[in-house]
């Protein structure tokens, strides 16, 4: 079986590890017969995976965050390669609900030796994702967070109470399924395939990932008190029964906004629309767990 790191050098936040030397170390003592390829630039993982896909390596993997995951992933989809990963960014969303090894040494083993499963794919706005997308403050949130120079948890969490001061809900129009319409605010929409944004952040206990339905998680509005409590269930994964946010469940989701809002895909934000379709593809992409 060959297998194809694609190694972002950017990503995370230990700059003194050199990882195209551990992964070399890790996947050789685990006889794999492997290349590593390192991204020149933002978008060339996608086209790095579809390439390794087509010179038949069975094992992608993704050597970076959830921005990288998403790239490689994308570039795999309708390919008869699986995901692998190795997790070095600050969320690491998809690897921790996959149960991937968090670390380096871990996780080149697991890709190395793995058993292959298929997983849903999400699509917003015509944008595959296969952890979480959404509109408000999450995207919100992205988009400055993208602005700020640093990266990391503090940094995201210093964003985030800055931002909130901030941001104000907007009146939004959702229709799921094509038939349930309701009106209602939209201080954060998600649509979760995987449970969490990353960092154990968990949006969607419930998300199944190859249940063929993304979860829909609606929060109208974030006082002080509330905002804390939200907190504490995306902490503890007990946001589903805290009362706090309404979930639904659903293959095809459309929102008309009353107002430009961001939304992001896999944590990254995107750009600003008023008119949102969310629906997904069941079982399309294979991963290496
Ligand atoms: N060689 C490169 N030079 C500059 N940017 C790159 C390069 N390769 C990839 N990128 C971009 O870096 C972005 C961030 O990468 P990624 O999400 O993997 O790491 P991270 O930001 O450290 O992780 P996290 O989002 O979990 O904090 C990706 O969206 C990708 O487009």
């Amino acid at each position: 079986m060959r297998i194809c790191f694609i190694l972002n050098p950017t990503s995370g936040t230990n700059r003194t590890q050199d990882v195209p030397a551990l992964l070399s170390r890790y996947a050789t003592a685990a006889g794999a017969d492997f290349v590593v390829w390192p991204t020149e630039y933002a978008g060339h993982a996608e086209q790095l995976a579809r390439q390794a896909a087509a010179d038949g390596f069975r094992v992608v993997v993704a050597v970076g965050g959830d921005g990288t995951v998403n790239e490689v992933a994308r570039g795999l989809l309708g390919t008869p390669a699986a995901l692998g990963v190795v997790p070095r960014g600050s969320g690491n969303g998809l690897a921790r609900h996959l149960k991937l090894p968090l670390d380096i040494a871990g996780a080149v083993r697991r890709a190395c030796a793995p058993t292959f499963q298929r997983i849903d794919v999400g699509y917003l706005n015509g944008r595959p994702f296969f952890c979480t997308a959404g509109l408000g403050f999450d995207a919100h949130v992205s988009k400055m967070f993208a602005k700020a120079g640093t990266r990391g948890l503090s940094t995201y969490v210093k964003v985030a109470l800055r931002e909130y001061r901030r941001f104000r809900p907007v009146p939004v129009q959702v229709t799921l399924q094509g038939q349930e319409l309701f009106d209602t605010h939209c201080y954060v929409l998600a649509f979760a395939n995987a449970a969490q944004y990353g960092n154990n952040a968990y949006i969607a206990p419930r998300a199944d990932i190859q249940d063929g339905l993304l979860d829909v998680c609606l929060i109208d509005g974030l006082s002080l008190t509330r905002a804390v409590r939200v907190g504490v269930g995306l902490a503890l994964g007990t946001l589903a029964t805290s009362g706090q946010a309404v979930y639904h469940t659903s293959q095809h989701i459309l929102v008309q906004s009353a107002a430009p809002l961001g939304f992001h895909i896999d944590g990254d934000y995107v750009e600003d629309a008023t008119a949102f379709e969310a629906r997904l593809e069941p079982l399309a992409l294979e991963v290496a767990v």
